[in-house]
This record gives structure tokens, C-alpha cells and sequence, in this order.
């Protein structure tokens, strides 16, 4: 078939695909209506995952379920700020590791806001400043954020929804030769991260540790013969070019993120729950609260322990499980489980990822 022709057919289908999505935006503009008369969120991460696994199921085309899930997502995002736009805090600056990660969970059709710690996104959405915000749980490399996890103990806000972004980082510069750079700007973890690299790539540069890898990409993007270690998506936003990508030593570099806000999902269908308690000061107590997991058949995905700052030499667990806490056998157990220990809270039940 010739160009031409191709062509013709495609835009007929943009015509076609335009036209549905017209459709499906007024539909969504119709539940935002009835939302507004029974209160109810505009942000359903239950729903979003129901629609996600069904198009993955009947997606059979050339493109990949990760392709359709981020077309998918661009146009929930849309239809959803016909609703109601959302405001969303994220630890920045902006296009730091979290800010790309609010943008893979929500699309880029809501109010992001950049906060320089994780205590200000907390206050920001209890104070209803912000809708959600997206806070840094874990790395697969250096394991959990544990001031995330200690800002959960003494706060009512939920976790909604959670997100998993592979960690790759670039070097980015003015220059567009590799063998002008001098100097290289970046957080220490993503120096660590790319140690090999450097050694084999770059002879004689200087290495300088700053508070963040967008800050590095503003500061290279002041400097010649500067570099930054970076994610990709700060090049466009500091006008800098890509001198190389994926650049950390490990393949296996993620972390993952939780949306915190005040949503109460209904389940998904395949959900997780994260709970803390401390255990009661006995022997064995501990043990006796895991052994309800297993006498449940209740799968744990994550544990954590933290020191319990109101009592010393005292901890308080973290721990993730399979299922949503409305499933019987899971209510019976955490039933359970809140009696065998003290501070027992249900941090939310939310679609898996
Ligand atoms: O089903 C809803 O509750 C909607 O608001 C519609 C919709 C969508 O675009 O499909 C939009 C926002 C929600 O997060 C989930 C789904």
C-alpha cells in the first residue's frame, strides 16, 4: 500500500478514536454528577485497576499491556479532570524519581505539587491542601524509607493506591561529547547506584554529591563541561541532552511508592493491606501474631519494625498482606491480631500493583 494510503486510513481511525473518546469523556463527566450527590471520591484506584486488567485481558495487538496501560491512563486522566482536577503532592523537585511516578499512577492531567519533604506532603493532604500525595516506601537496593513508614504511626491519612517505578538514571549535559566532562553532579545513592559506569566510562572527573538529582540537572545546566546523574525526564525540563542512559549497575533497581490520601477502596478483586502493631511485651508475641497469618493461609509480601518512639526498646511492625481487609478470613484474622497487640491500625487496602 502506498504512504499515501496508509496515511488516509490512519487518520481516519484518529477520526474514529476521537470521536470515542469525546463519548467516553461525557459519560465521565455524567458520574462525576452523580458522585457530587452521593459523595464519593473521583479518584477510584479499584475502578482504574478493573479497567487496566480488563483491556490488558483483551488486548491481542503488536502493542505491549505496558503500551495500552499508559495510553489508558493518559485518557482516565483527562476524563477524570472533567470531574473534578486533582492536586497531588509528590517529594520533589520537580522530575525527581517520585514526580515521575505521580505521573505514571494519575497521567498528567491533574495539579502536581512539588513539596520538599515527606513530612509537608502528609500535611498537605490531611489539610486537604492536596487531594493525594506520592511518598517513597521502599528500593529494592537500599530497602525501606523508614521515615515514610514512621509518619504513617501518628497520621489518620490512607494508603490509597501504590506504584512501582524501575530506577534508571542518565547522564545529562550542555555538552554533547562525553570526553569534555569534568565534573559530575548527583545524589550520593545514585553515585553509588552507578559506580561501575563511571569507573569504566569517565577518567578524571570530579564528583560532586548535591541534595538531589534534579538539583544536579540545574546545576549542570548552569555549567560547562558539567554533568548530572539524573532521570531522563529532567533533560527536557533543563534543556540538557542525553549523553547516556541506564547507567546504573543493577538491572534490578526499583522503588516503590505509596499514594496516601483518604479514600476507603472497596476491593479490587487483587489487593493488598498494610497493617503496623506492636506486638505485647511477652515472649513469644511476636511469633504467636505471625502464626495467625499462617493459620489463615494469609500470604505477607513485606515486614518491617521500627523503634516505637512512645516506649523505648519497644518496636512497632509494618507488614503487608495479600487480600483486602472487607475478605472474611482476612477480618477474622486482624480481629485477631488486634487483640494479641497494642497500637494495631489498618493503613489501608488498596489494588495491587
Ligand atoms: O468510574 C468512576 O468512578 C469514574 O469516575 C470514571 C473513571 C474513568 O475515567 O473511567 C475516572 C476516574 C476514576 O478514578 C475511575 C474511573
Amino acid at each position: 500500500m502506498l504512504l499515501n494510503e496508509l496515511r488516509k486510513k490512519i487518520t481516519a481511525i484518529d477520526t474514529q478514536l476521537l470521536d470515542l473518546i469525546s463519548k467516553r469523556a461525557e459519560l465521565v463527566k455524567n458520574v462525576g454528577e452523580v458522585k457530587i450527590s452521593s459523595d464519593t471520591h473521583t479518584y477510584i484506584p479499584e475502578r482504574e485497576k478493573q479497567i487496566f486488567e480488563n483491556l490488558k485481558k483483551q488486548n491481542h495487538s503488536s502493542l505491549s499491556n505496558e503500551s495500552i496501560v499508559s495510553i489508558f491512563t493518559e485518557i482516565i486522566s483527562a476524563c477524570r479532570s472533567l470531574e473534578t482536577p486533582l492536586t497531588v503532592s509528590y517529594l520533589g523537585p520537580e522530575a525527581s524519581f517520585t514526580h515521575s511516578a505521580a505521573i505514571k499512577k494519575f497521567g498528567s492531567s491533574v495539579n502536581f505539587v512539588s513539596q520538599n519533604s515527606i513530612d509537608a506532603i502528609f500535611y498537605n493532604v490531611e489539610r486537604n491542601f492536596s487531594d493525594y500525595g506520592v511518598v517513597p516506601i521502599e528500593n529494592t537496593t537500599e530497602g525501606t524509607v523508614s521515615y515514610t513508614l514512621d509518619k504513617f504511626a501518628n497520621s489518620k491519612l490512607k494508603i490509597v493506591s501504590e506504584i512501582e517505578l524501575k530506577i534508571s538514571h542518565s547522564l545529562l549535559s550542555k555538552e554533547d561529547d562525553i570526553n569534555s566532562i569534568k565534573k559530575i553532579y548527583s545524589h550520593p545513592q545514585s553515585f553509588a547506584q552507578c559506580k561501575n559506569w563511571i569507573i569504566n566510562n569517565l577518567k578524571n572527573v570530579e564528583l560532586i554529591e548535591v541534595s538531589s538529582n534534579s538539583y544536579a540537572a540545574k546545576l549542570s545546566s548552569n555549567e560547562p563541561n558539567s554533568a548530572a546523574i539524573s532521570p531522563k525526564i529532567a533533560a527536557s525540563r533543563y534543556n540538557l541532552n542525553v549523553l547516556a542512559e541506564s547507567i546504573e549497575d543493577s538491572e534490578h533497581n526499583s522503588t516503590r511508592f505509596f499514594i496516601i490520601g483518604k479514600n476507603i477502596n472497596a476491593p479490587s478483586g487483587h489487593d493488598k493491606t498494610s497493617l503496623m502493631f506492636s506486638p505485647k511485651e511477652k515472649i513469644g508475641a511476636l511469633y504467636e501474631i505471625l502464626r495467625i497469618f499462617y493459620n489463615y493461609n494469609i500470604n505477607l509480601t513485606m515486614i518491617e519494625s521500627r523503634p516505637n518512639k512512645k516506649i523505648s526498646w519497644q518496636y512497632i511492625f509494618f507488614i503487608d498482606i495479600e487480600g483486602h481487609y472487607e475478605n472474611d478470613i482476612i477480618k477474622k484474622a486482624l480481629e485477631e491480631i488486634k487483640n494479641s497487640s497494642t497500637d494495631f491500625k489498618i493503613l489501608g487496602s488498596y489494588p495491587q500493583k
